[in-house]
């Protein structure tokens, strides 16, 4: 049967305003998304049945049942697979690791059959929407309203996750307001400096809560800020993960290399 091979993608929140909150609990986003050049492996081939196999330097931890949101996004496509997933994305880390392989198994299945992605694939996690796009974008509502991003730079950024699971509704329910300002408008004229300029007058607003819930996070964020040529130092999501930006690909790779902890996942990436 049809087999295929792909890749998903570390999504990063370089903002995330929490603009209110919906009757059902559910906040309300305005949050500019990029993706990262390091991301997770997926193999897939049709079948009678589903099956899955996770390996890789993150599989620890991530279930291997019918609850990994690869095999409930194969379930979504009605089609059985045998899908091999490669972790190297930590999970539960701002990243969006499972809705990224979920997204990315949605597209192979699309791919191979022809089959149309139902509109439930935002049941699988808020973050599907972005990462079936794949590309810079605006995400508002909860993560079903996205507006792509043409034209914008390329960045240089460190990530760096201090090896802490954070759950994502228990930083949410930290929030003291649940109705921040949104973004402010983009610059008209895009590149690396009006871009760190605009970025560092936005916010994680979950930023706060995730610290107090985990410490670490605040270890890490004055860590990257203090490496040479660190122009941001923010968290990504609901955390641990945070990132550094840098103007040139050099000065990522060796901030890099000065931030290695022993429990540290840390990774120069190109954003786009
Ligand atoms: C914070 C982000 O990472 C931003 O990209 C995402 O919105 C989170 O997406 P996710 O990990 O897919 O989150 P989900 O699995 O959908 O939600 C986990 C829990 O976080 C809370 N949650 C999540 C998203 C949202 N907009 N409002 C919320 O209040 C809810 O309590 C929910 O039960
Ligand atoms: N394919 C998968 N990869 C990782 N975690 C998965 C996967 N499928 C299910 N999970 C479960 O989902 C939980 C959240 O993992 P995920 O990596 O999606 O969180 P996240 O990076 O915080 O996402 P977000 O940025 O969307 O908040 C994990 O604790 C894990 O138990």
């Amino acid at each position: 049967m049809a087999s295929t091979e792909t890749f998903a993608s570390a999504k990063v929140n370089l903002t995330l305003h929490v603009t209110g909150q919906r009757a059902d609990g559910y906040h309300l986003l305005d949050s500019l998304v990029m993706f990262a050049d390091c991301g997770d492996r997926i193999t897939l081939r049709l079948s009678e049945t589903a099956t899955l196999t996770v390996s890789g330097p993150k599989a620890s931890g991530v279930p291997t049942g019918p609850e990994n949101l690869v095999l409930r996004a194969a379930g979504l496509m009605r089609v059985g697979a045998e899908i091999g997933l490669e972790k190297h994305l930590p999970a539960a880390a701002g990243i969006g690791g499972g809705s990224s392989d979920a997204a990315a198994v949605l597209l192979a299945i699309r791919d191979l059959t022809g089959r149309i992605i139902p509109e439930q694939g935002l049941s699988l996690g808020a973050d599907i929407p972005v990462c079936l796009i794949g590309q810079a974008a605006i995400m508002r509502g909860i993560g079903e309203d996205v507006t792509v991003l043409e034209n914008m730079p390329t960045l240089h950024a460190v990530l760096i996750n201090p090896g802490v699971p954070v759950p994502t509704g228990a930083v949410f329910q930290g929030l003291s307001r649940k109705d921040n300002p949104p973004m402010e408008p983009l610059p008209p004229a895009l590149n690396f400096e009006t871009l760190i300029g605009w970025l560092g007058q936005q916010r994680n607003d979950l930023q706060g809560p995730a610290i107090v819930a985990q410490p670490a996070i605040g270890d890490v964020l004055r860590s990257i800020a203090a490496t040479a040529g660190c122009r941001l130092a923010r968290m990504s999501g609901s955390g641990a993960t945070c990132f550094g930006l840098y103007e040139t690909a050099d000065a990522a790779t060796k901030a890099a290399t000065v931030l290695q902890r022993p429990d540290w996942w840390v990774q120069p990436v190109r954003l786009n």
